[in-house]
């Protein structure tokens, strides 16, 4: 990997009533803000221009023996007990976002945590996260707003896995309160829980977090860090972008709050940051954090693509699968039409899952996750996946945003993703191992006629796709 000539990217045009600052670590309104250590950087390079997106300066960071350690990066902000779990899990370096984001992240800056899939944005966050939050206080002090309850239950359990303490460290303090207010879930219980004795941290889906704040259940008076992870696709949501910005605006103020936003895709970002200023859902000295900004999606993965008719989809599917024999992969199949539904069609995942069971032998775990789908169902295919010695995982794009299976190492299109972010973000379902180097296989399968469609993501996301022939 090249080595970075400058820490950061930042870039964002300006209005002539906002002029960019050079000096990027100058001041903050905040003064709880100011009180922290400011890290040793200057200058930094900033651009005018509302350029496409992913092509900019490739600044990825190597790691070597002379890189700090997470330990080294978090010290003095992430209590000891904190570093102490990240070391058990096995997180002894930092991925390069996290080299990056971090010493932001604990200066206090709103900061938009931009890079590639699997790359380690959640552990980012959640590290200033545990730098800023008092366990012993009973206050909402941090929110987390994901787009579904999988990726929910998903950062609930690595912040748990973190704030767990073992007994004999301090055993008078308590150890940080996490709660997760996800749609799907019985809201009673939390009610109460916010009202005795609120969490530190919440990990909430929209729906669920605007319903709690509507009736004064949740405050936000001391909340101090406010993530929106996936942002681009909240944004993009016709369902969740009012109440994203009620929550941004009209909830809570920005000089009360540092704000993070984390994404894999945020495209024509530099639009993106001039409205998070403009509209105040960020400070005005916000810092884009962009990693591998010509390269959006992990150099591990392998693309390749085969032509078959429209009819010959499954059989093509079993044949791939036959050759590769993969022992963990996610197959993405398209949302059924409503037209189909009205038509009394069983859906397509079904039609897939049918086929496989009947005619592919070779894996011993063939699972399904859809959004049509009760969230017992899914929780309890989400867990059949990760219990599972190897899967074959068939689902709708709703396990494309941030689910974690590092063990997968194929995906495949069996239906061609509608655009290059979904593309991008079903295929970074596989290379989840930052320090691993191991090839990863995103196949698509499509008619001559979809061809040019591929075509269209390989120009827009910079990557090559091999034909494959049977
Ligand atoms: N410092 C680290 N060392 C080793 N593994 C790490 C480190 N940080 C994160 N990981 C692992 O990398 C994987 C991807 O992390 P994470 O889910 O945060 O990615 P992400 O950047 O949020 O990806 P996406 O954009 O797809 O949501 C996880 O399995 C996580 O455990």
């Amino acid at each position: 990997m090249p080595c970075s000539s400058a820490p950061y990217l930042h870039s964002f045009p300006w209005t002539s009533s906002m002029k960019p600052r050079f000096h990027l670590f100058s001041h903050h309104t905040s003064s709880s803000l100011s009180q922290r250590t400011k890290p040793n950087l200057i200058s930094l390079p900033i651009s005018a221009s509302l350029s496409s997106p992913f092509v900019e300066k490739n600044d990825a960071v190597t790691t070597n023996e002379t890189s700090p350690s997470l330990r080294e990066l978090c010290q003095g902000h992430v209590p000891d007990h904190v570093l102490h779990r990240v070391e058990e899990v096995g997180y002894t370096m930092p991925t390069p976002v996290q080299s990056k984001a971090l010493p932001v992240l604990f200066s206090g800056y709103d900061c938009v945590i931009h890079a590639q899939t699997g790359s380690g944005k959640t552990l980012a966050y959640l590290l200033l996260i545990f730098s800023v939050v008092n366990a012993q206080r009973s206050a909402v002090q941090a929110i987390i707003v994901v787009p579904t309850r999988e990726l929910g239950m998903q950062v609930t359990k690595v912040a748990r896995i973190l704030a767990a303490k073992s007994p004999e460290l301090e055993p008078e303090l308590k150890s940080c309160t996490i709660m997760a207010l996800l749609d799907g879930g019985t809201l009673r219980r939390h009610k109460s829980w916010l009202k005795v004795e609120p969490p530190a941290i919440v990990i909430a889906t929209l729906g669920s977090l605007c319903q709690m704040l509507d009736k004064h259940i949740l405050k936000l008076d001391a909340m101090r860090v406010l993530v929106i992870d996936e942002v681009d696709f909240m944004f993009n949501s016709s369902k969740e972008v009012s109440s994203l910005k009620r929550l941004l605006t009209n909830y809570s103020s920005i000089n009360n709050r540092q704000t993070i936003f984390a994404s894999a895709s945020i495209p024509q970002h530099r639009r993106f940051v001039y409205d998070c200023i403009q509209q105040k859902w960020t400070k005005a000295d916000v810092i884009h954090v962009h990693v591998n900004p010509v390269e959006p999606m992990p150099s591990c993965l392998y693309h390749r693509f085969v032509i078959c008719g429209k009819t010959e989809r499954h059989s093509t599917l079993l044949h791939i699968l036959q050759s590769d024999a993969p022992q963990s992969a996610i197959i993405f199949v398209g949302e059924q039409s409503e037209k189909s539904k009205k038509a009394g069609h069983a859906p397509p995942t079904t039609l897939l899952m049918e086929s496989l069971k009947t005619s592919h032998a070779g894996c011993p775990e063939i699972v399904l996750l859809e959004q049509d789908m009760n969230f017992n169902q899914r929780a309890a295919s989400l867990t059949d996946v990760k219990e599972a010695g190897g899967y074959l995982l068939v689902a709708t794009d709703i396990a494309a945003r941030g689910v974690d299976l590092p063990e997968t190492t194929h995906i495949y299109n069996f239906d061609l993703p509608k655009d290059a972010i979904n593309y991008l973000h079903r295929a970074g379902r596989t290379g989840r191992k930052p320090f691993s180097d191991s090839k990863c296989f995103v196949t698509s399968i499509i008619t001559a006629e979809e061809r040019f469609v591929l075509q269209r993501f390989e120009n827009e996301l910079l990557f090559h796709c091999e034909e494959l022939f049977f």
